[in-house]
């Protein structure tokens, strides 16, 4: 019977020779210790693009062994097979290296699972128009969640400063004492944002329209990442491309992590803990003063007493109950 394309695997796969000659071919699987590592920087149905050396794309594709792990943008990955970059070559993904943060997509209609989107990355930014589409503070709390629940460091980009000023948004947040950037495009749109980004994995989330793309393009200007039109009734923007892809930042300096069509994260699974451990004024008192699998936001938690001694703000545990509660409806 004939086969369909998706019955073959990375097995059927003739590699071509890569530069240092060709091996014979082996139903043993060899032990991978002439495997070479890479940065997985896009994902399209089945096939990874993977910076190796710091200095060529590789076409890969998951090896069998690697069972039902998945591997994502930002994974850390060891390749074996024809590794050159070379046209029409293609690799095997034979391992993932242990990731130090994983960011999740939600769980959709489609999809009942979470899947993680991103691996690696230190620094969520945040990217919120300040009109033309209005800020949602939902949106922006449950993104807050997610980045302290993946343990990633939180970055507000404000857009679109020359239709609204920032000042009452940036008030609501000041409690939570996160950096953030205020931006105007084609005016200097990057020069404050860079050293943010500098040496980091970043990844930009924002509804559809906020200016995502728009920045993207000023900070790296070859990825003419496409930009839409803020439809003049919804005010959201249309998605132009749907899956994550890593982009390196002018002089190697880091990396931004662009997420087109997702629109919100999974915090079903995410623990108070997790979000309590990115407020120290706060995570203190919860370990003292709070009875065991506190949610911070029952009559029992201790956080009140310990704000009404003066140990932390009024205005911080107001935001951290803000963001706990967000997780909690719909994810928007
Ligand atoms: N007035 C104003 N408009 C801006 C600014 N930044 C971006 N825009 C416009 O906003 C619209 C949407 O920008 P995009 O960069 O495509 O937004 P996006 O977030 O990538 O949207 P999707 O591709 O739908 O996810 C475009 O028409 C931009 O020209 C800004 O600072 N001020």
């Amino acid at each position: 019977m004939a086969r369909r394309p998706q019955d073959y695997d990375e097995d059927d796969v003739r590699v071509r020779p890569g530069r240092r000659g060709s091996r014979p071919r082996t139903r043993r699987r060899p032990a991978h210790d002439d495997a070479v590592n890479g940065f997985v920087t896009a994902v399209d149905r089945g096939r990874y693009q993977v910076l190796v050396e710091e200095d060529r794309m590789v076409t890969a594709m998951r090896a069998r062994e690697l069972g039902r792990k998945g591997v994502v943008v930002g994974d850390r990955v060891a390749l074996v097979g024809d590794v050159s970059g070379e046209p029409d070559s293609l690799a095997r993904i034979v391992r993932v290296e242990p990731r130090t943060s994983s960011l999740r997509r939600t769980a959709d209609d489609t999809d009942p699972f979470e899947r993680i989107i991103v691996a690696n990355a230190d620094q969520l930014v945040i990217v919120t128009a300040l009109a033309n589409p209005e800020p949602r503070p939902r949106m922006i709390d449950r993104q807050l969640v997610a980045a302290y629940d993946a343990g990633m460091d939180p970055l507000l980009v404000l857009t679109k400063a020359d239709l609204a000023p920032p000042d009452d948004l940036l008030a609501e947040y000041a409690p939570l004492g996160i950096p953030y950037v205020v931006t105007v495009q084609g005016k200097d749109q990057t020069g404050e944002l860079l050293p943010h980004l500098t040496g980091r994995i970043s990844v930009l989330v924002g509804h559809s329209g906020v200016g995502k793309s728009t920045l993207v393009n000023a900070l790296v200007p070859e990825a003419e990442r496409a930009v839409s039109h803020v439809n003049a009734v919804t005010g959201r923007g249309r998605h132009t491309s749907s899956s994550a892809i890593a982009l390196p930042l002018p002089g190697d300096e880091g990396w931004i992590i662009d997420t087109p069509g997702v629109r919100s994260f999974g915090l079903a699974h995410i623990k108070p803990e997790n979000v309590i451990n990115a407020f120290e004024d706060l995570a203190e008192g919860a370990a003292e003063r709070c009875p065991p699998h506190c949610d911070h936001l029952q009559e029992d938690c201790g956080l009140d007493e310990w704000v009404a001694e003066g140990h932390a703000s009024k205005a911080r545990l107001d935001s951290l109950r803000r963001l706990l509660a967000s997780r909690e409806g719909d994810a928007e």
